[in-house]
């Protein structure tokens, strides 16, 4: 469970997060949703203790992310895929999360095939994937200490529409079997289809949360986002 209450970050005089609060549930999938420079990713580092709020708590598992014993059996974290070890071979960079995680050795390989990366993808230097590879090898990174909670930015980006699709239904299985999970995305066509709540953001704060009924009823949710972040797209 993830609980964001009143989280607000400032740099200089200017609010990039403004007063966010929402919760996310075990057993279901959030999708954060916000035009580009909207805070979605400010909000998650915030969550995940890399950026400090200048007001407001995140709260994982109920405890700040930066005093959980061992966050990464407790929250996996994707949020730049792109910065990753160059050098390393996808197993050797998987390899040594694992150790730092405890993670038993087996896992590795049990990993590498669930997101799509063994055999010879595995043994490819990182500087050689494309982006959507790094994108499966951040979520296996995010899943390799069987953590409840998984908070992901962007996690679709690269991905092709077979990749969207796998992603969509790894996030769901995660959710379905107990997990809490957190996307963000400024695509609502990827997130609508998995997501069993939204938070939508727009110029630092949050402009409407619910179910897919909640915000939009039975008319058209892509209108009702546009109508709703109109204007705070910078
Ligand atoms: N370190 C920083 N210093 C100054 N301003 C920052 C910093 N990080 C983010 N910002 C600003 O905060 C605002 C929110 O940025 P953020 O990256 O959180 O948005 P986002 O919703 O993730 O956008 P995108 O979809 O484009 O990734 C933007 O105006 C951005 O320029």
């Amino acid at each position: 469970m993830i609980e964001v209450d009143e989280l607000s970050k400032s740099y200089g005089r200017r609010a990039a997060v403004d007063g966010v609060s929402f919760r996310c549930e075990r057993g279901t999938v959030t999708g954060f949703l916000g035009p580009n420079g909207a805070g979605k990713s400010t909000t998650l580092r915030m969550i995940c203790g890399l950026t400090r709020p200048t007001r407001g708590r995140a709260l994982v598992c109920g405890a700040p992310f930066r005093a959980l014993a061992n966050p990464g059996r407790r929250c996996g974290v994707l949020l730049d895929a792109a910065a990753q070890h160059a050098g390393r071979t996808g197993r050797e960079a998987l390899a040594l999360s694992a150790r730092i995680v405890g993670a038993p050795p087996g896992r590795v390989d049990e990993l590498l095939e669930l997101v799509g990366l063994a055999g010879p993808a595995a043994r490819r230097r990182v500087g050689a994937y494309s982006l959507g590879m790094r994108q499966r090898l951040g979520v296996a990174h995010a899943l390799l200490g069987e953590p409840e909670v998984l908070v992901l930015d962007e996690p679709a980006n690269g991905l092709d529409p077979e990749g969207i699709r796998w992603m969509r239904r790894l996030l769901r299985a995660h959710a379905d079997g107990g997990g809490t999970v957190l996307l963000s995305s400024h695509l609502l066509a990827e997130v609508e289809r998995v997501a069993d709540r939204l938070v939508v953001i727009a110029g630092g704060r949050v402009v409407a949360q619910g179910t897919r009924a909640q915000l939009a009823g039975a008319g058209d949710l892509e209108e009702e986002f546009l109508r709703l972040t109109d204007g705070a797209r910078s």
